[in-house]
């Protein structure tokens, strides 16, 4: 399994998105701003979903890596960091009592 993370991503892309560097396609997003970043989102989420219900893995991890790169440079816009979102998810988790579950069961 790749040790590759969103976190490591994300990194990438903020320090492309400041970069200014006309080569790349990650500040050029940036510099067009939100709604140019959020249809390029809206793009991959469609082509995304389009992949799941074809049935094409290939395709389906292919547009899933860019859906993914393209949410992290719309956060990247909002200034919004990936940990407000993980926090959220995080809460979610507490809320439902699943994380208190997972963790006794790995105790047994
Ligand atoms: N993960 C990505 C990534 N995924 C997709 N893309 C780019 O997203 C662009 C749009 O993808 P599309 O498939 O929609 O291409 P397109 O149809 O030609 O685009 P449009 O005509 O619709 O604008 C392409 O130019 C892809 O190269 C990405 N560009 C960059 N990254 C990451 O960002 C890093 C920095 O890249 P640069 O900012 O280019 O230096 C890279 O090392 C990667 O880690």
């Amino acid at each position: 399994m790749s040790a590759f993370s969103l976190s490591d991503l994300e990194k990438i892309v903020t320090e492309r998105a400041r970069s200014g560097d006309a080569s790349s396609w990650t500040a050029k997003l940036y510099q067009s701003g939100m709604e140019r970043a959020a249809k390029k989102l809206g793009e991959e989420a469609v082509e995304t979903v389009i992949a799941a219900v074809k049935g094409d893995d290939g395709a389906l991890v292919s547009e899933s890596a860019d859906l993914l790169y393209h949410w992290l440079v719309v956060l990247a816009v909002a200034g919004i960091p990936m940990t407000d979102v993980m926090a959220e998810l995080e809460r979610r988790t507490s809320q439902s009592g699943i994380a208190e579950k997972a963790s006794r069961n790995n105790e047994v």
